[in-house]
């Protein structure tokens, strides 16, 4: 048989800023987020079937990711908890999208976070192959399963 990858990509905007960090991006401030997620397996080979000829119907896909990365992320402010906590929290009351996580929002946490979250969704049958997370046009962060066995 042979194996195949699937990407399908995704946006989202979102705000963070960076604790502690030496530079502008210490201050709140956001990015068009892009995302793509590559998934590897075989494609379905069977006559009839609905799903026959692929590895994942992009549809699904979009389902999947759209509710437990897009959604949430999207137009949401992500923050370091080690930050002034007691203020986030009257912040989380103004604005509900908010996320306070016990690591500091890069690119390279944020490709950590989406990759352990979608591994424990996907069937069996398929592997999540690479999450590419691009902050700027220019800057992106890649997670491969292979670099993580
Ligand atoms: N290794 C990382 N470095 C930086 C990250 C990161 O996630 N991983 N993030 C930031 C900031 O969030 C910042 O918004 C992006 O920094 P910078 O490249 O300076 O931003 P620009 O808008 O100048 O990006 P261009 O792509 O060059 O337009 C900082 N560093
Ligand atoms: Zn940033």
């Amino acid at each position: 048989m042979t194996k195949i990858r699937v990407t399908k990509q995704f946006g989202f905007e979102m705000s963070h800023a960076l604790t502690n960090y030496d530079g502008l991006c210490s201050n709140i401030h956001g990015h068009s987020y892009k995302l793509q997620i590559t998934l590897l397996g075989e494609p379905l080979e069977s006559a009839g079937d609905p799903k026959d000829g692929m590895v994942m119907d992009f549809s699904v896909l979009k389902k999947l990711v759209k509710k437990y990365i897009v959604e949430p992320f999207d137009h949401s402010l992500m923050i370091n908890d080690i930050a002034a906590h007691e203020k986030l929290t009257e912040l989380g009351e103004l604005y509900r999208r908010q996320h306070l996580v016990n690591f500091q929002p890069t690119t390279e946490n944020m490709v950590i976070f989406i990759a352990d979250k979608l591994k424990k969704l996907l069937p069996e049958h398929l592997e999540l192959f690479s999450v590419r997370l691009y902050e700027t046009n220019n800057s992106f962060a890649e997670w491969f399963a292979s670099d993580n066995p």
